[in-house]
């Protein structure tokens, strides 16, 4: 199977997860791609999304879901998303997409995170994915210095601009042992805006699929 294929099979799986949700919270990213086209399918009652990205939200709404307003929407029973690595326990690195900002803030406001990764996406220790980080403009060079002092070797994601007009450094050479400690340190950087480890609000349930079928983590 191909990896496109894995994260079809996944998506279908995170359906389970929907079925009686009427507001739901969408990610971004190419395996919630499938789960939104999955969702056009879906004989359920879902009235409305909450989306953490603008492409998210185009596809929704092509579907014929209603994209809410985060401040209107209140708490989310179910928030499904992607990751680019997850770990034993849940936590994660994502923001491969440039949509960590969102993505922080809809699963923290979900009630339950489904994290829906094919089986390349899981790791012992997070770090061989490099951690993106989302920067106001102006701070972007004092931010990498300070990256480089906890270790890391930042490389700015040039042509790229957030939906919410920041901008993103990719983290490489960090082997992250403590996730929550490195959250915390880089949230404290002046200038960050968010950083791609979530492990203070780390998913709920994860499914990995793989060519033998998809399987849930303890
Ligand atoms: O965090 C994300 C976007 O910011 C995505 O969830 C992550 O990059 C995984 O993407 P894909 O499903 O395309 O592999």
């Amino acid at each position: 199977m191909t990896q496109d294929e894995l994260k079809r099979k996944v998506a279908e799986a995170a359906l389970d997860y929907v079925k009686d949700v009427t507001i739901l919270g969408v990610g971004t990213g190419s395996t919630v791609n499938h789960f939104i086209d999955l969702l056009a399918d879906l004989k359920g009652g879902i009235e409305g999304a909450v989306s953490s990205s603008e492409a998210s939200s185009e596809r929704l709404k092509k579907i014929g879901i209603p994209v809410l307003d985060l401040n209107a929407a209140g708490t989310l029973d179910v928030y499904v998303d992607g990751a680019d690595e997850v770990n034993a326990a849940k936590q994660m690195i994502k923001g491969g997409g440039a949509a960590l900002t969102r993505e922080k803030i809809v699963a923290e406001a979900s009630r339950k995170f489904v994290c829906i990764v094919d089986e390349t996406k899981y790791v012992d220790v997070l770090g061989k994915f490099p951690l993106p980080v989302e920067v106001i403009p102006m701070a972007r060079s004092l931010v990498a210095r300070r990256l480089v002092e906890l270790g890391g070797t930042p490389v700015w994601r040039e042509n790229c601009v957030t939906d919410n007009g920041n901008v993103i450094l990719d983290v490489y050479n960090l082997s992250i042992t403590d996730p929550v400690e490195l959250e915390h340190r880089i949230n404290d950087i002046p200038g960050v805006v968010c950083n791609g480890v979530f492990a203070l609000r780390p998913a709920d349930v994860v499914l990995i699929g793989s060519p033998s079928g998809v399987r849930t983590l303890p």
